[in-house]
């Protein structure tokens, strides 16, 4: 299994990538014209190096294929004053001088630096180094090569030039079995790179720490010779290792020294190519998010752009998936939408088995759901289904009320807490008998909650080897869903919506007291979070009963009503989206079964229906005009 993906989603559209075949072709014309002018002169080393040529091309109109070309290659002739220094000629080359291979190591993070480099003497290769790494490779008493000295060209533009030259790309990139390109090295004097290692400039850490970074920060760390001389490593895999990751060195260095330096082994080469080229992937698109955002988050527009790449790093490998022959891991999002967000995907387990598919998927709609509440409150679903939710001033009287409400199915169910779980929440959990028998002890598959007292975290782990302890963050809002159908995905804004966004209008000629219109509240909020078509019972801040998952509605309110009993006289009972049927179906059956307010989305062409069939039973009836679907 992989343990760096991206998910690259493209427009139907392929105007970029016409956009960028124009502008390789022009180019290309470009550079035929300069080689047709001078027909037997090298390549240019670098920038000022071309310019220098085309200084000396006689320009005319005729020569360019476009108006623009011929623009620059004026801009060009104007620029004939700069300094110049040879273009690539023979010289002397290091490896030459040594006799030894090269590896050129440029380092944001400088994490065993030493240790790689020692080794890398060990194997025989002379060390060549950007700045800061060759500083801190000196200083550690390394002899090294500066990049610099190599191409006979000091670093620019505050470090934004450093290794773009043709003295380390065409050392990296030359295939060493092809005798061109083996003798354009030698006959420029540049000796080839057989070791790359890179990494970045600190990008993401930068734009999302805390406080943030200003715009001219962010843009000063996207890496540029960095990625290139990746990508070129990468592409020469055959030849050359391309390393990205400190944790790679240990395998980097066994390698080497077991081939004798020549790191023979073309599986693990490319190993390197593939890491090498997801890490800049997952860079990249980074970077693209992030200017993405500076536009759409300014503006408020909340807009999906017309491509989008997520990356995605590995957390865990799963045992299986849904079912033991499904093969299954956890990866999390690297989007800077999801940075700080909180939620399951970051939750620290204290305790307890490895943590299964679903068990993720249970706690997440458990976390998500109880995260919801304001007041202390117990949350226990089974298979994503809150089956029973209960808020109080004392937490032990929500956790009993929401065991309560289903006590058949919160056995071996996921229980989630808003609130800390001291010592005397710890034990009743691991003591509470179940309410159907009054002896059974209740099992639980997880226990998820913000916070734990050490005590009460030492209570939990004595009542099973196997339950999982997770601490979660508040799971943030406003941030994306991304769902896969066949062949594609589905996103959307993750439904965001609580009681305090909500108008809750009273349509009925019988009017809700406050108790009412809090338990419809109440049951609105757990509604929101069972899948449809969903009815939820409540009353004094219970869940009393519910349906979930029908495939129609009247089934959905029967079960839930079922379930309620006696105790969902007076109670509220809300529906996640409207009725569209009254009389003889679910609103009549719920007036009968004694509800005292019923509130839901409305919408139905016929609404006027439930409200006069709440009216006949002297039920209130609110609309929200938000429907809370969840499929
Ligand atoms: N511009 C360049 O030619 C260039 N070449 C290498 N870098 C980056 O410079 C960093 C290392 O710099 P130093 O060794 O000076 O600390 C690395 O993260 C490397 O990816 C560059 N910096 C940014 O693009």
């Amino acid at each position: 299994m992989a343990s760096e993906a991206t998910i690259p989603f493209r427009p139907a559209a392929a105007s970029s990538a016409i956009a960028a075949a124009i502008s390789v072709r022009s180019s290309l014309s470009w550079l035929s014209c300069r080689r047709h002018h001078h027909p037997s002169a090298p390549l240019p080393a670098f920038a000022s190096a071309s310019l220098h040529s085309l200084a000396h091309c006689r320009v005319s109109r005729q020569d360019f294929a476009t108006k623009n070309q011929f623009g620059m290659a004026l801009a060009a002739s104007a620029a004939s004053s700069v300094p110049q220094i040879s273009l690539g000629g023979p010289r002397p080359s290091p490896t030459e001088a040594t006799g030894s291979k090269l590896a050129l190591l440029s380092l944001s993070n400088k994490q065993d630096l030493k240790y790689l480099a020692g080794g890398l003497r060990d194997a025989g290769f002379t060390l060549v180094s950007t700045g800061g790494t060759a500083g801190e490779l000196q200083s550690a008493g390394f002899e090294v090569t500066k990049v610099e000295e190599l191409t006979t060209f000091p670093e620019m533009l505050d470090g934004r030039v450093k290794t773009l030259h043709p003295v380390v790309h065409g050392g990296i990139l030359a295939k060493r079995d092809l005798d061109s390109h083996m003798d354009s090295l030698k006959s420029r004097g540049i000796g080839a790179i057989d070791v790359v290692v890179v990494n970045l400039y600190p990008f993401f850490e930068t734009v999302t720490a805390p406080g943030g970074a200003s715009f001219d920060t962010g843009v000063e760390k996207i890496d540029i010779g960095g990625p290139a001389m990746i990508r070129a490593a990468a592409k020469n895999h055959q030849h050359v290792l391309v390393v990205v990751d400190p944790s790679d060195y240990p395998t980097l260095l066994a390698n080497l020294q077991s081939s004798n330096g020549q790191g023979n082994d073309l599986m693990f080469r490319r190993k390197l190519a593939w890491k090498a080229f997801q890490h800049v992937a997952a860079y990249d698109s980074a970077v693209a998010e992030w200017f993405w955002l500076q536009n759409h988050l300014e503006s408020g527009d909340s807009e999906f752009p017309p491509s989008l790449t997520i990356p995605l790093e590995i957390k865990s490998s799963l045992r299986y998936g849904e079912n033991p022959h499904q093969k299954a891991a956890f990866f999390l999002s690297n989007s800077l939408l999801e940075v700080g967000t909180g939620g399951i995907a970051t939750a620290v387990q204290h305790h307890g088995k490895e943590m299964s598919y679903n068990n993720y998927l249970d706690a997440d709609a458990a976390w998500n759901c109880v995260s919801e509440f304001k007041n202390s409150t117990c949350v226990i679903v089974k298979h994503t289904n809150p089956c029973g939710v209960a808020s109080g001033e004392d937490v032990l009287e929500a956790y009993r009320a929401a065991v309560q409400a289903d006590p058949v199915s919160a056995f071996g169910g996921i229980v989630a807490f808003n609130v800390e779980v001291d010592e005397i929440l710890a034990n009743e959990l691991r003591e509470f008998r179940s309410p159907s028998d009054g002896e059974t002890r209740m099992f639980y598959e997880i226990i998820v909650a913000p916070k734990y007292s050490e005590k009460g975290l030492q209570v939990l782990k004595g009542k099973s080897k196997a339950l999982r302890i997770l601490e979660a963050k508040k799971s943030g809002i406003g941030k994306h869903s991304f769902r896969q159908v066949g062949g594609g995905w589905l996103v959307q804004d993750s439904d965001d919506f609580t009681p305090d966004n909500i108008d809750f209008r009273v349509v009925s000629e019988q009017v809700p007291t406050p108790e009412q219109v809090d338990d419809a509240k109440f049951a609105w909020l757990c509604v929101k979070h069972v899948k449809s078509n969903a009815i939820v019972v409540a009353k004094n801040h219970r869940m009393l009963g519910m349906g979930s998952g029908q495939p129609n509605r009247v089934k959905s309110l029967e079960i839930a009503l079922e379930k309620a009993g006696v105790a969902g006289q007076g109670a509220a009972l809300a529906s996640d989206a409207f009725f569209p049927f009254a009389w003889n179906d679910a609103v009549e059956t719920a007036c009968k079964a004694g509800v005292s307010v019923i509130v839901q989305p409305g919408g139905s062409v016929r609404d006027q229906d439930a409200i006069d069939c709440c009216n006949k039973y002297g039920v209130a009836m609110l609309f929200t005009s938000i429907r809370h679907f969840r499929h």
